[in-house]
């Protein structure tokens, strides 16, 4: 197996549309790189160029030592799943697994085997007579999915390919995804708008933002160390507090408490404080730096309440913090102090938008 390479890659529609923008990245025969981003953001571009659907305006592509850049994608030995699945509707299971394999004139009795190894590794084996219009959505995904594995690529890429299921459905099928692309042992390029997907299922993630990567790192990283604002504020539910708070001295003013500033050697005259809602607490008696709020909104999620508090500060509008807190905790509209720890406080910069380390 072998590693894809991509080389500061771009594609430019018009000088207005430049949907992908210097993206370099390697991934490895045991990797699971997820291209996270939002819409519009050059996710879709930048697999349909590795799978040669589209031609990069700039930029190499590389399998191992192969430059296959310009290479036909019937020639370039990778498998795509699509997110609409792409099943021939006139045929049944067991021809839409064959079909690539009968295009490539593989032996019959290799087809069958092939066939029987993958229907069984996805539990499609009492289905392969039946026609998609009488599958359900997971196991038309299911056939899907087959139809890239029975061709046993060099290189697996996935374009969204859990969107069209629902919620509980795209839990089981996403595990075994992971579980069934661990096992092949090939690079694996998976696309989706879907932070979950991409925490769960990657080894490396690339969050991409108008059509730029923001940050290229495993999952652990992005969410602990998000590179900038824009990836503090995509990855993560419920999102991350961002609050701009002006300084003074060594400290950042968020209402009564003044907040240590990380080392930096200029102190601008405002900063940014991140802070992810999980990582909001209750004050306790020893804590110093207790923000005071009011409580406004409380919202049940369950395992949690998420709790809206409004923070009055001295120059501007009154800031909101979110607490995910106990749901044993019940409040109303009420005074409540919170605790922000410093290790889990997130500086960047105001202008650049870069965290500050
Ligand atoms: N053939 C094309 N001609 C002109 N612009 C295009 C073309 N294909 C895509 N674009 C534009 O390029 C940008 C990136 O599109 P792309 O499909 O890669 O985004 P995406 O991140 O995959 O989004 P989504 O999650 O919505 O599929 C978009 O602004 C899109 O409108």
């Amino acid at each position: 197996m072998a590693k894809l390479e991509l080389q500061n890659l771009n594609k430019t529609y018009t000088s207005k549309i430049i949907p992908v923008k210097d993206v370099s990245l390697t991934v490895d025969d045991n990797e699971f790189l997820t291209l996270l981003g939002p819409s519009g953001c050059g996710k879709s571009t930048t697999l349909r160029m590795i799978a040669g659907l589209e031609e990069p305006t700039r930029g190499r592509i590389f399998l191992g030592d192969e430059d296959i850049t310009f290479k036909q994608p019937g020639d370039r030995n990778m498998a795509m799943v699509f997110q609409s699945y792409a099943l021939y509707p006139h045929m049944s299971v067991y021809e839409n697994l064959a079909s690539g394999l009968k295009l490539k004139k593989t032996p019959r009795t290799e087809i069958e085997q092939r066939v029987t190894e993958v229907s069984k590794l996805l539990g499609l084996e009492e289905l392969l007579q039946r026609k998609p219009g009488q599958l359900s959505g997971g196991q038309r995904q299911r056939v899907a999915v087959g139809r890239a594995l029975v061709r046993r690529a060099q290189v697996y890429l996935l374009d969204e390919p859990l969107s069209n299921l629902d919620a509980l459905l795209r839990e089981r099928v996403r595990a075994d995804i992971k579980q069934i692309f661990a096992a092949q042992k090939a690079p694996v390029v998976y696309v989706t708008h879907d932070q979950t997907e991409a925490m769960t299922l990657s080894t490396k993630v690339a969050v991409l933002n108008d059509g730029l990567i923001q940050q290229l790192d495993p999952p652990e990283r992005i969410y602990n160390q998000p590179a900038n604002l824009f990836v503090a504020g995509f990855v993560g539910s419920p999102q991350m507090n961002l609050l701009t708070l002006p300084c003074k001295g060594r400290s950042a003013i968020l209402g009564d408490a003044n907040i240590l500033l990380p080392d930096i050697p200029t102190v601008p005259p405002e900063i940014i404080l991140g802070i992810r809602p999980e990582n909001v607490r209750i004050a306790q008696p020893d804590d110093r730096q207790v923000i005071q709020g009011q409580v406004y909104l409380v919202e049940n999620l369950g395992m949690h309440n998420l709790v809206s508090v409004r923070v009055a500060t001295a120059e501007t509008e009154p800031l909101t913090i979110r607490a995910l807190l106990p749901p044993e905790q019940k409040w109303n509209n009420e005074e409540i102090r919170l605790a922000l720890p410093p290790q889990n406080i997130h500086w960047f910069d105001v202008k650049s938008g870069d965290a500050l380390k």
